[in-house]
């Protein structure tokens, strides 16, 4: 039997989820399809991390929740799992740390199997410096690659003054690199042509299509159920119920964080002074 000389990639969607809808997880199958159909890549796991209450965005309902309802999305699923760690964080993340700590957390776990394995095999003994060069090179070809899974508005929120420091979109494309799925009213092609970063990074950004396209947006089943409308198969039936025995998402929840600003914009305007 051949070898499978393809890349491992482990894929990170950040953002609100509030509420996590049917799209989301979407994204998820979409980016795995792409990526498999390339013939390069193995897509081993995806990782929703939901942002912070420090984000403040207007509407943000309480993290705890936002987490449960992920969680209960994420059951429909054999790949997809919920981290909690930025969710957990008092402070917002920028996304570039965010990409930083699970990559940490992929190379952590690539050490400890490696350690595993000398454990099982009775190996556990001290490596010698050659050996330990062999043990690293095997170490970071073990490792999957991380990347940053991203609706085409969220590219496009790059252009937003203030809200992405340079150097983070320099990280994220450039080091590890972007999937991005097209989203109506957005036009992730032209935006890459017109920045001349994104563009030197082309290579890095891969665009997915999305043919059976579906605008389901968690502002527009916010909306919905405030005016006490049905939302029935927008989102997972769990996160429906779910919704419906805390009595999430109100005319009054939605005015959480309304005269404060967004994080990122805060934190890059003192910055920028
Ligand atoms: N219908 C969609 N098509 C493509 N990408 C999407 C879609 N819905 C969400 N995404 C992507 O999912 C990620 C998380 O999005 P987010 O939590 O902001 O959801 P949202 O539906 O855009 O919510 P909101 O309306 O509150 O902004 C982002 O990268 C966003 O671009
Ligand atoms: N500079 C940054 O790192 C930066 C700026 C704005 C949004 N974000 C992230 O993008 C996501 C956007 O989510 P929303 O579309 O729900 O606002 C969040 O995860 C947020 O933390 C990151
Ligand atoms: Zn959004």
């Amino acid at each position: 039997m051949e070898a499978d000389t393809r890349t491992e990639v482990v894929l990170l969607a950040c953002g609100s989820f509030n509420p996590i809808t049917n799209m989301h997880m979407r994204l998820f199958e979409l980016a795995r399809d792409y990526l498999h159909e390339t013939g390069k890549y193995k897509v081993v796991k995806g990782i929703i991390s939901p942002v912070g209450d420090g984000y403040q965005k207007k509407g943000l309902i309480e993290a705890y929740h936002r987490v449960a309802m992920a969680v209960l999305a994420s059951k429909s699923s054999d790949w997809v799992k919920v981290d909690r760690w930025e969710s957990e964080q008092e402070e917002w993340v920028e996304t570039a740390k965010v990409v930083r700590h699970h990559h940490e957390e992929l190379l952590m776990s690539g050490q400890c199997k490696d350690e595993a394995d000398h454990v099982k095999k009775g190996k556990k003994r001290k490596l010698g410096a050659s050996e330990l060069g062999v043990s690293e090179k095997l170490l970071n070809t073990a490792v999957p690659e991380l990347k940053l899974l991203c609706g085409a508005d969220l590219l496009e929120s790059f252009g937003t003054p203030n809200l992405w420091k340079e150097e983070d979109i320099a990280e994220i494309v450039g080091k590890y690199g972007l999937v991005c799925v097209t989203r109506s009213g957005s036009d992730a092609q032209r935006f890459i042509y017109q920045s001349d970063l994104l563009w030197k990074h082309k290579k890095n950004i891969h665009l997915v299509n999305e043919w059976i396209t579906n605008d389901i947006s968690a502002t527009r089943i916010r909306r919905a159920l405030r005016r006490a409308q049905s939302v029935k198969y927008l989102l997972p039936e769990l996160v429906l119920e779910y919704i419906q025995s805390h009595n999430l998402y109100s005319p009054d929840s939605e005015e959480k964080n309304a005269d404060v600003i967004l994080a990122p914009l805060q934190k890059h305007a003192n910055l920028s002074k």
